[in-house]
């Protein structure tokens, strides 16, 4: 079974039907997901996070129900959005990434240990002490991927991560999406260079999945529909 199964998903938020009858099967290492604005590939993306649940059809991440067995997908997956603030929540920057985790069952000192490292790769060292709420919106940004990374995911969701970072902190912080290691990349992205270096593409439209392929096939194929 591939890490990512869904079959004729229907996602209905209040009276507007976002996806109608989406399936698909990927087991690629890093996936990005493209198309217009409104199309539904953040709604895809909270719906692989566990944060939308489907209104009909079967979904499996990581060989788990999203809906059944939420707590322990939560444990495996990190979840990143465009608006870093919705996802700070402690006063400074050192506690907002140790409180990533709280729930993991590791020593004190190897949190600590933890959480240095993972600010060191991010470059948060300096503003560690800082409060999180007066970063800017960049900082802020890689405090949210920080606070994702420290877990050491399975599987990083990642909707429009590096939309606020100048270029060398976009640069950073891709180099940390792309890291060969053990997590898996679901990119939600109009940065189309970005989308070149997944090994698949997913391409979203009106809320259905319109194609999946290599990704300079389905930007191709992207790029037409917009008439670029
Ligand atoms: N909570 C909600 N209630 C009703 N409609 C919603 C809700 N969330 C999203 N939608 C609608 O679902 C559609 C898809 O939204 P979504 O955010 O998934 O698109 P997107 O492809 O990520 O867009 P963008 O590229 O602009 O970020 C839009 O028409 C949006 O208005």
């Amino acid at each position: 079974m591939s890490y990512l199964e869904l079959e004729d998903v229907d996602v209905r938020l209040g009276d507007t039907e976002v996806l109608r009858r989406v399936s698909c099967s990927l087991d690629e290492r890093t996936i990005a997901v493209i198309g217009e604005n409104g199309s539904g590939k953040s709604t895809l993306a909270r719906l692989v996070g566990g944060l939308t649940h489907a209104t009909g059809g079967t979904i499996r991440v990581l060989g788990l129900d999203p809906a059944r067995d939420a707590t322990r997908l939560r444990r495996r997956v990190a979840v990143v959005f465009s608006n870093p603030d919705t996802q700070i929540v402690m006063p400074t920057v050192a506690e907002d990434v140790a409180f990533s985790l709280r729930s993991d069952k590791l020593s004190r000192d190897e949190k600590t240990r933890r959480v240095d490292e993972a600010m060191h790769r991010f470059g948060l060292t300096e503003v560690a002490g800082r409060a999180s709420h007066d970063l800017s919106g960049g900082q802020k940004q890689l405090l949210a991927l920080c606070g994702a990374f420290v877990r050491r995911p399975d599987l990083v969701i990642a909707d429009e991560p590096t939309a606020y970072l100048d270029a060398r902190n976009a640069r950073r912080v891709a180099d940390h999406l792309f890291e060969e290691g053990r997590h898996r990349l679901l990119l939600v992205t109009h940065d189309l260079a970005l989308a070149r270096r997944c090994e698949k593409a997913v391409l979203v439209q009106d809320g259905a999945i319109a194609a999946v392929g290599a990704p300079d096939e389905i930007i191709a194929e992207y790029e037409v529909g917009l008439g670029c």
